[in-house]
C-alpha cells in the first residue's frame, strides 16, 4: 500500500460510539473487534482499495472522533472530502440528531475547491457562487438544493443492525423517516452490521463506484464543454460537484 495515490477522500462522520472505527476495520481488515470500546482520539486513516469494473480505485478513509471536544477537527477532515459517510446508531435517536447536525455541517459549501478533476487542478471559486449569508442550500431561489464541500456525496450509514435482528424493538430510528430525510439530501441510504458485516461491503462500494462515475462524466462534460448549470439531474444539485 505504501506509497500508493488515494483517488478518493472519504471522511467517516458521527457521533461517538456509532460505530464509526467498527466500519472502518471491517471495511478493511473484515473483522470485528468486540472488545472494551476505545474512544478515537483526534482520528485515524486508512487506504482501502476497490475495484469498480477494470478500474482500481484506493479510497483514503478518515474515522474521525465523534466527542464533541473534536468537533473542531472533524472539520478539517471532511475538507476535501469526495464521499461522507455520516453515521448514527440504528437503536440511538439522539445519534441520528447528530447526524443531521453533520449534514447541516456538510451543507455549507467552501467558496474554493481544487479544480473539477480533483486531481491537481488550480483553485477555481465555487460554480454556484455564496450569497452574504453563506450558502443558501435549499433556501436559495438559484442555487442548487445542497451545497456540498468539493463534490462531496453523502451517505447516511444506520449502524449496528445486528441488535435488531435480536431484538426488533431496539430500533430508535424509524427507516422510514431517514428514507425521507435521504431523499430529501439527496443521499444515499445504508444500514449496516460490522459485527455480521452487514452491507458493509456494498457501501464502500457504492462509494467507490459512484466516484469513478462521477470523475467519468466530468471527464466527459469537460470534453464536451457541457454547462452543468443547466442540468437538472442529481448530480447536479451539489455546490461544486463534479
Ligand atoms: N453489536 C454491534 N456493536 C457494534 C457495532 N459496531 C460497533 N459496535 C460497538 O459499539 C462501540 C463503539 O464502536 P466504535 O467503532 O468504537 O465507535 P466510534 O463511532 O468509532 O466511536 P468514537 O471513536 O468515539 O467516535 C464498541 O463497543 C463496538 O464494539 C455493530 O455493528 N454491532
Amino acid at each position: 500500500m505504501s506509497g500508493r495515490r488515494v483517488d478518493a477522500k472519504v471522511v467517516l462522520l458521527g457521533q461517538e460510539g456509532v460505530g464509526k472505527s467498527s466500519l472502518v476495520e471491517r471495511c478493511a481488515h473484515r473483522r470485528f473487534r468486540p472488545g472494551p470500546y476505545q474512544n478515537t482520539i483526534g482520528a485515524a486513516f486508512v487506504a482501502k482499495v476497490m475495484s469498480v469494473g477494470d478500474q482500481t480505485v484506493t479510497l483514503g478513509i478518515w474515522d474521525t472522533a465523534g466527542s464533541e471536544r473534536y468537533e473542531a477537527m472533524s472539520r478539517i477532515y471532511y475538507r476535501g472530502a469526495r464521499a461522507a459517510v455520516v453515521c448514527y446508531d440504528l437503536t440511538d435517536s439522539s445519534s441520528f440528531q447528530r447526524a443531521k447536525f453533520w449534514v447541516n455541517e456538510l451543507q455549507n459549501c467552501e467558496e474554493v475547491r481544487p479544480g473539477w478533476g480533483g486531481r491537481g487542478g488550480a483553485a477555481e471559486p465555487c460554480r454556484w457562487g455564496r450569497g452574504a449569508g453563506g450558502c443558501a442550500g435549499s433556501a436559495g431561489a438559484s442555487l442548487p438544493p445542497l451545497c456540498l464541500p468539493q463534490g462531496c456525496r453523502i451517505y447516511l450509514c444506520g449502524t449496528k443492525s445486528d441488535l435488531l435482528e435480536e431484538d426488533r424493538r431496539k430500533r430508535g430510528v424509524d427507516f422510514h423517516d431517514v428514507q425521507d430525510y435521504a431523499d430529501e439530501i439527496k443521499a444515499e441510504l445504508f444500514e449496516t452490521s460490522s459485527k455480521t458485516g452487514q452491507s458493509v461491503d456494498e457501501l464502500f462500494q457504492k462509494v467507490a463506484e459512484d466516484y469513478v462515475h462521477f470523475t467519468a462524466f466530468q471527464v466527459m462534460t469537460e470534453e464536451k464543454g457541457v454547462d452543468l448549470g443547466q442540468r437538472s439531474g442529481a448530480y447536479f444539485y451539489s455546490c461544486c460537484h463534479h
